[in-house]
């Protein structure tokens, strides 16, 4: 008689599910005239992903962004979040569950920190404009829980003593971080950042760096664009080039370091900050 039978031997670990789907960018094309800036771009993003988007000035990762977030209309392609076909405007997108910030910082400079990310919630309220005139009791609360929100959401990013100070008086790294509480005041599933440290110190960096994981850790997808290297490779699981508005080459940090084609589009430099001996020294 065997000692071991089918029935007591451990069964194999199951491989895990794949994470669910959040962004499906097949096909994008766009065009402008006769200039092809997003050429044909394929982009996956899962629940649980930071996914990264680097290349040269003028490779078209703000043009693929606008695609994505219903700023234009691509010429080719489609664009799915969760499943379902995004409707090409922009508030509809938010309303979907995507949520972006912009290179150029686009705050209400005379408006509070606070009232800058109720701005951000409008699209998960429900009180129409009549609710608003009355001030009912519906409208009170949902004022009330918004404003709630709003304070946990600046919090969350490091702004709690910061809400009632005006957005142009704010720090440019804090004026960066607004712009992140007011994207996520919108609930969103999925977060785009575009050059979210543009113009930080190292400090500043390190503590987006830290906002990025945290934002993730909620169950938020990220897919950001940065030209700071060092930034994209410590934070990101994946990692896409694009060239000329074509993704080269896609892949986790050692792949896309040592890709030739990337290398030569950074004009045969090394990526600064980022090889894995310089990592090991620091
Ligand atoms: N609205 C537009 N009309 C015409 N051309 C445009 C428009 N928007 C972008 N472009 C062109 O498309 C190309 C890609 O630009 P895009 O801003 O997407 O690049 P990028 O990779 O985001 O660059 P950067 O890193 O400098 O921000 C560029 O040649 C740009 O001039």
């Amino acid at each position: 008689m065997s000692a071991v039978t089918t029935d007591t031997a451990p069964a194999a670990a199951a491989p895990a599910p794949p994470a669910e789907t959040v962004l499906e960018a097949s096909g994008v094309v766009m065009r402008f005239g006769g200039l092809t800036a997003v050429n044909n771009v394929d982009l996956t993003v899962r629940q649980g992903e930071i996914v990264g988007l680097i290349g040269p000035n003028g490779a078209g990762k703000t043009t693929f962004f606008n695609c994505l977030t219903g700023l234009y209309v691509p010429t080719e392609g489609t664009v799915t979040y969760k499943g379902r076909v995004l409707p090409p405007k922009p508030h509809l997108v938010t309303q979907a569950g995507i949520a972006r910030t912009f290179q150029n910082i686009r705050l209400f400079a005379n408006m509070t920190a606070l009232e800058n990310v109720l701005v951000g919630r409008h699209t998960r309220t429900k009180e129409g404009l009549f609710s608003a005139i009355l001030r009912g009791p519906g409208y009170r609360r949902a004022e009330r829980e918004g404003r709630e929100r709003a304070r946990e959401l600046l919090e969350f990013c490091g702004l709690g003593a910061k809400a009632d100070h005006l957005a142009r008086n704010l720090p440019y790294g804090e004026q960066r971080k607004l712009e992140i509480a007011r994207a996520l005041a919108s609930e969103p599933g999925l977060l785009l950042l575009d050059e979210p440290t543009a113009g930080m110190n190292p400090q500043e960096t390190r503590a987006a760096e830290e906002l990025v994981f945290a934002i993730r850790d909620l169950g938020i997808a990220v897919l950001v664009i940065e030209h700071d290297m060092k930034f994209i490779f410590n934070l990101c699981d994946r990692t896409a080039v694009l060239v000329q508005g074509q993704k080269i080459v896609e892949g986790d940090r050692e792949t896309v370091q040592n890709d030739e084609r990337v290398v030569t589009a950074y004009l045969g430099a090394p990526l600064e900050g980022t090889t894995a001996a310089q990592e090991d020294g620091q």
